[in-house]
């Protein structure tokens, strides 16, 4: 009875009720409620708060610690140059456009597809292929507008539309702007037309210290403060490439419209790993670690030709075929994989999806998103980008800083080329002010245009043409041309950087919205299967009566559990078991321990899992041994069941 499985998709999802218990339970709520609330900024309560902590710490350990990566922790208030050099201010927009007459601000290529996608799912509707959306859903959607009417399209519409819909990232204002007018996108609210598209820079401006002089800006994204450690942490490295930094920390972005809750806010916490690699050889030495994981991938091809087909692929192989363009991208591709669905992502709703050519960020020359479907849609919860050796080179030529690797190499490099040589005192007073001119058109001569004025000065004279036109005749006695050995043993390169961006709020929601289920028998509450890995409380503490007889035993479990490092909290409200259970269920508690009368006098407890509901009985102490081992994964539910006694609800008294 024990192990028995469960149907966890008896019942469709339902968010209206998932979003009650989400509610109800305090895992998230907007802040600022009391004053009316903000687009865009939340609260974790209790729950939320501790699986965030929860999912940090194993980011922690599958990244920083797995793979030796360097912690930093840099300000979010960044002065204004900064983020002028990065390139920043100039282009990290979106383009917005207003209702034009409520004034009503949207963002253009959201407004698009949102459109687009109601009018898509009209035509399945008439063409009577779609499911009936449910009831809830279809209210919320009609209040938002962007519901449209049954009607069918033309087939080539319903093509180009896909079209444009794979492509949305690629195109400019001026290009969303054509979109609307031909398409007739209006608002879906008021159902006016909408402006023409103006960018709007997401970043919040600040200014540094009392005379305003100083401007800054909040980071909307936690990678500037990487590259500008990059000597300090070479340092720290030993000098030694590769290495990898990670950051945990607040971002900020200004977004045009929030609207999907966690999805989309203005305030939320990252994890950014910066990997600095050899531009030359980005192979990864753990790369065969990963080889043979297979992956869902969407490559920038078949997005172009309008489908969303996925392709089932080993990253080994999609490395071999030059669809991700390295190892290194590979790897960590794999690792996200790996790292979302150990913390209870539902691998078959997970796809990487690579940047189309001109969607990729300015710096990037190759990118993939890890998306995970909801029911928003599918989401990019993390990105993985190489951003080449962009924000090294541009930070170091702006500040004059070094930001590069010195290489001693362990063979010197030996090369011979043909160098100039000018006999300073003849130059001078033979060519006065052109003498400089002369000096810096030899330096820019390459290997032919030496070799050509090297013959021509042994035959007594060569003519030169300077930048202005004229032209002057050189003598061996002013210059002489000859063929010199080299000998290199320091390589100087810019490193590039291999950037996984993980947001953890967009995480932790898919995760509660992949976990959210209900019981057949009890439809109306909901069940949140978290990994013991990541539920906020691992064990339920549950005496069944509130007699002072009970407490030692409960403090001794407590105490004993907490030795053992499992975090556990104790239900002792008045209320009937089942409601107490039925509770934990919704945190997502994955195991509860129930002390009754027969644990008094026997030293005996149950144990209960939490989606099988199944109970177990042994002795207080083996009961903390096999829970132990259940919440640190070395067991599973079946290997308890053959370790403890099941329990059918009679206990023997001894
Ligand atoms: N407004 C936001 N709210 C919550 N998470 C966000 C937001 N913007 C970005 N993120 C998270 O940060 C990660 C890295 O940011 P990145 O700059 O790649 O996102 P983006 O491409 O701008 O996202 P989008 O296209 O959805 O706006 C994303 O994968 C996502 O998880």
């Amino acid at each position: 009875m024990a192990n028995v499985t469960v149907n966890k998709t008896a019942h469709p999802f339902h968010k209206g009720q998932f979003e009650a218990l989400l509610n109800r339970r305090f895992f998230y709520a907007p802040a600022f409620e009391i004053y009316g609330g903000v687009a865009g900024l939340y609260d974790y309560g209790p729950p939320g708060s501790s699986l965030q902590a929860n999912i940090i710490s194993e980011w922690r350990k599958h990244f920083i610690i797995e793979e030796h990566m360097l912690e930093i922790d840099s300000t979010v208030m960044t002065p204004a140059p900064v983020f002028e050099t990065s390139g920043h201010v100039a282009r990290f927009a979106d383009w917005m456009v207003k209702d034009s007459k409520t004034g009503d601000v949207l963002r253009a290529d959201h407004l698009v597809k949102n459109v687009f996608e109601a009018r898509l799912a009209g035509d399945k509707e008439a063409r009577g292929i779609a499911a009936q959306p449910q009831k809830d859903d279809d209210k919320k959607k009609k209040k938002k507008g962007v519901k449209a009417a049954a009607v069918q399209l033309s087939d080539e519409k319903v093509k180009e539309y896909g079209v444009i819909l794979a492509q949305l990232d690629n195109y400019s204002g001026s290009e969303l702007g054509e979109l609307c007018r031909t398409h007739d996108i209006r608002n879906p609210d008021t159902d006016n037309e909408v402006t023409e598209p103006q960018q709007f820079n997401l970043m919040f401006t600040s200014s540094i210290g009392p005379t305003g002089q100083h401007p800054g800006y909040l980071r909307p994204e936690t990678a500037q403060g990487h590259f500008l450690n990059f000597s300090r942490l070479l340092e720290f490295n030993n000098g030694r490439v590769p290495f990898a930094s990670a950051q945990i920390g607040r971002s900020f972005r200004n977004e045009i419209s929030p609207r999907a809750g966690l999805l989309r806010v203005r305030e939320f916490t990252m994890a950014e790993i910066e990997h600095f690699v050899d531009p030359e050889d980005k192979r990864h030495e753990r790369f065969g670690e990963v080889r043979d994981v297979v992956l869902d991938l969407l490559d920038r091809n078949v997005q172009a030709g309008g489908s969303t087909a996925v392709t089932k692929i080993s990253v080994g192989e999609a490395v071999d075929k030059g669809i991700i363009a390295n190892e290194t991208l590979g790897y960590f591709v794999a690792r996200i994989y790996q790292f979302l669905v150990k913390i209870g992502v539902n691998p078959a709703r997970l796809r990487f999806r690579q940047h189309m050519q001109n969607e990729m960020a300015h710096y990037a020359t190759d990118c993939w998103d890890a998306e995970i479907e909801n029911s928003y849609g599918w989401t990019e919860c993390v990105g993985c980008a190489d951003r080449a050796a962009y924000d090294l080179t541009v930070h170091s030529n702006k500040t004059g800083h070094p930001l590069i690797v010195r290489q001693a190499l362990k063979e010197p490099i030996v090369s011979e080329r043909l160098v100039a040589e000018f006999n300073k005192k003849v130059l001078g007073k033979t060519f006065g002010k052109d003498a400089g001119v002369l000096q810096k058109l030899f330096a820019d001569f390459d290997e032919a245009q030496l070799s050509k004025i090297q013959g021509e000065l042994a035959q007594g004279t060569a003519t030169v043409q300077l930048p202005e036109g004229k032209e002057v005749q050189l003598t061996p006695e002013v210059v002489t041309i000859e063929r010199k050995t080299f000998k290199q043993s320091i390589r100087e390169y810019t490193p590039n950087v291999i950037e996984p961006s993980f947001g953890l709020g967009r995480i932790l929601y898919v995760l509660l919205e992949h976990n959210f289920w209900a019981r057949e028998q009890d439809v109306e509450r909901g069940v949140l299967s978290l990994p013991p890995l990541v539920a906020p409380t691992k064990v339920l503490i549950v005496p069944l009566s509130a007699k002072e007889e009970f407490d030692p035993l409960i403090q001794e479990v407590s105490s004993k559990l907490r030795r053992a490092g499992v975090f556990s909290r104790v239900d002792d409200s008045n209320t009937s078991i089942g409601k107490r259970y039925a509770r934990n269920d919704e945190l997502g508690t994955p195991f509860g321990v129930t002390l009754d009368f027969a644990s008094v006098q026997n030293r005996t407890m149950t144990l209960r899992e939490r989606d099988t509901t199944g109970q177990l009985i042994g002795s207080i102490d083996d009961v903390i041994g096999v829970v132990t081992e259940l919440v640190n994964g070395s067991i599973d539910w079946p290997e308890a069941c053959k370790r403890l006694q099941v329990y059918d609800g009679v206990q023997a008294v001894e």
